[in-house]
């Protein structure tokens, strides 16, 4: 899993580029920021940009903003108000602190505040100008939100809780047997769907064509080092000059990166194309949007938006997905006492006598509110992904030029003890309430929902949030009614203990991590007969 980083990130240029390339990189510099600082002054409209710390002349706050983890060093400026302003050369770049602010902005003004900064490097030289992560906003950007909205709205994810459960049970049935591999299975099972629901393709075992080839694609973009942070991508200009300046190994992962960027979207696309005109195509998003945008002349009208928007569901679903269901665990191993209660919550509906299933889950409070301290507790984008602005605005006495990033501070909203007393503690509790008049436990309504910091905001929120609260929900169910998940100990009986710190980065992930899983009550007879492989039962869309 990822391996990558779908979008831009405050950080240094890549450093790894040659002399020579350094060089030039300067000299572009010096005239390019030259020019950048001269048009700010246009751009205030007599109006304060918003406080932040001061930087230096051409850097910025460059030098000041740490390399790893950069949402501790924004929450220590968050002392400068709810939005902080920086420069990172000569790009604007306003922190946003609080929910509030981050709502009133990309939320209720996002007709300004819904484009993505533009990554050249990517996008222009690595083939990757597909992604719907990185569209400008305009009209292929809508066409793609109105293909993956489509599919991925409250009401369609429903037609595919079937298929989720029964990847849920699959991924829990192979845990039981290896359960070493507790975490291939996941990232299996988490492939699965995405790969039914995308292209109608069923991943049966751990060597799935599919999934390395997406994984390669997604692996390749390493190269970018952060998008957005290389020379090219902060002065496009400097894309003129020969490849070779940044060095010879620079230039042929770009060509290996171009290469297996065709992985992940035509390659697939076309794959599914083909079983169109030979009838062995199950339903998916691709093949029904294929067939109602084919042509006379069979090809197919917005083929780029169509395989686009396929290929984005897997670079930016599936990492994201498995550290959520990671970072569940590890909760888990940690808190055996809230597992428990999970348990005897799950235990009481279920007897022991099935498998938990969708149909279960509004009679399941504080499995609910697990998750939903599962996706505060840890956020996998702490930075969430910033949005670009494309017109001047004022705010609060304060000047928001156009061509800003804006960068939700998640880590600082989801840490905010105002809405979250006690915030680093891993408590479901905080989210539920019960009814006085039933003695029913329920979920409070005047508690921030973290699904409405962690998912982003506005036109650009995840479109994939509802399948990954459904598919981490009924695997955290699953999990729960089969096994005891703790802490395992080595040969001489002492604890492994996981790391707790998650990986820097645009997305924190959990370091890899061992855990004891320990059936429970009769869930292997229950899974005893499940297969792990079989024939594709299709979703039927
Ligand atoms: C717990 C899991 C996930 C988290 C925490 C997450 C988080 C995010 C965030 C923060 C954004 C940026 C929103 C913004 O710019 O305001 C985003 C965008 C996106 N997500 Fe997710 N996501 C998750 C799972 C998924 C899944 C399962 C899919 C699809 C299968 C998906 C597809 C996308 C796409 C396509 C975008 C780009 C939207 C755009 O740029 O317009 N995500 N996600």
């Amino acid at each position: 899993m990822p391996h990558s980083e779908p979008l831009q990130d405050l950080a240094l240029p890549s450093l790894s580029v040659s002399l020579t390339a350094a060089f030039f990189a300067l000299a572009f510099l010096a005239v390019l920021l030259l020019s950048s600082s001269r048009s700010d002054i246009f751009r205030t409209h007599g109006l304060p940009y918003p406080p932040g710390p001061k930087g230096l002349p051409f850097l910025g706050n460059v030098h000041q903003l740490e390399t790893t983890r950069r949402w501790i060093q924004l929450c220590k400026w968050a002392f400068y108000g709810s939005t902080v302003g920086l420069r990172v050369f000569g790009q604007r770049v306003i922190v946003l602190n609080t929910h509030e602010v981050a709502k009133d902005l990309l939320t209720k003004r996002g007709s300004i505040y819904s484009s993505r900064a533009k990554q050249t490097l990517g996008t222009v030289y690595g083939g990757w100008n597909f992604a719907l992560t990185q569209l400008p906003y305009g009209e292929e950007f809508h066409l793609q939100r109105r293909f993956v909205n489509r599919f991925l709205n409250a009401s369609a994810i429903k037609k595919y809780h079937e298929f989720m459960t029964e990847s849920a049970r699959n991924f829990v049935a192979r845990t039981s047997r290896t359960p070493d591999k507790f975490q291939r299975w996941l990232h299996m099972s988490t492939g699965r769907n995405i790969m039914m629901l995308t292209y109608g393709h069923e991943v049966q075992n751990e060597e799935d064509e599919w999934i390395k080839r997406a994984d390669t694609a997604i692996q390749t973009r390493k190269v970018l080092g952060i998008p957005g942070t290389h020379p090219i991508d902060l002065f496009p200009i400097l894309g003129k000059l020969p490849f070779w300046v940044w060095g010879k190994l620079f230039q042929k992962d770009m060509q290996t990166m171009k290469t297996f960027s065709y992985g992940i979207s035509l390659e697939p696309y076309n794959i599914v194309l083909k079983q169109m005109r030979m009838g062995t195509a199950l339903p998916s998003m691709t093949s029904v949007l294929a067939e109602e945008n084919m042509q006379d002349d069979g090809s197919v009208a917005y083929d780029k938006e169509i395989y686009g928007s396929a290929g984005s569901l897997y670079f930016a679903g599936m990492d994201t997905s498995v550290s959520t269901v990671q970072s569940f665990i590890l909760a888990m191993m940690i808190h055996p006492d809230i597992q428990q209660k999970a348990q005897t919550e799950l235990d009481a509906l279920l007897q022991g006598t099935r498998l938990p299933t969708f149909a279960d889950r509004a009679s399941l409070p504080y499995l609910q509110a697990t998750l939903k301290e599962t996706l505060r507790w840890k956020p996998i984008v702490p930075l969430s992904l910033p949005h670009y602005s494309t017109e001047d605005d004022e705010y609060n006495g304060m000047s928001f030029p156009a061509g800003s990033l804006l960068v939700p501070n998640v880590w600082k909203m989801v840490y905010n003890p105002d809405d979250y007393p006690d915030p680093h503690s891993f408590n479901p509790d905080r989210f539920l309430d019960t009814n006085l008049e039933n003695g029913k436990t329920e979920l409070r309504k005047d508690v921030l929902d973290p699904e409405q910091i962690v998912f982003g905001f506005g036109r650009r929120i995840c479109p994939g949030r509802h399948l990954a609260t459904s598919s981490t929900w009924i695997t955290m169910a699953t999990l729960l009614a089969t096994f005891e998940m703790s802490i395992p100990l080595d040969e001489h009986g002492s604890p492994i203990l996981p790391d707790l710190e998650f990986g820097p980065g645009l997305l924190s992930q959990p370091k890899p991590f061992k855990c004891a899983f320990k059936p429970r009550g009769n869930a292997l007879s229950l899974l005893a007969d499940y297969p792990t492989t079989g024939p594709a039962r299709p979703i039927v869309l």
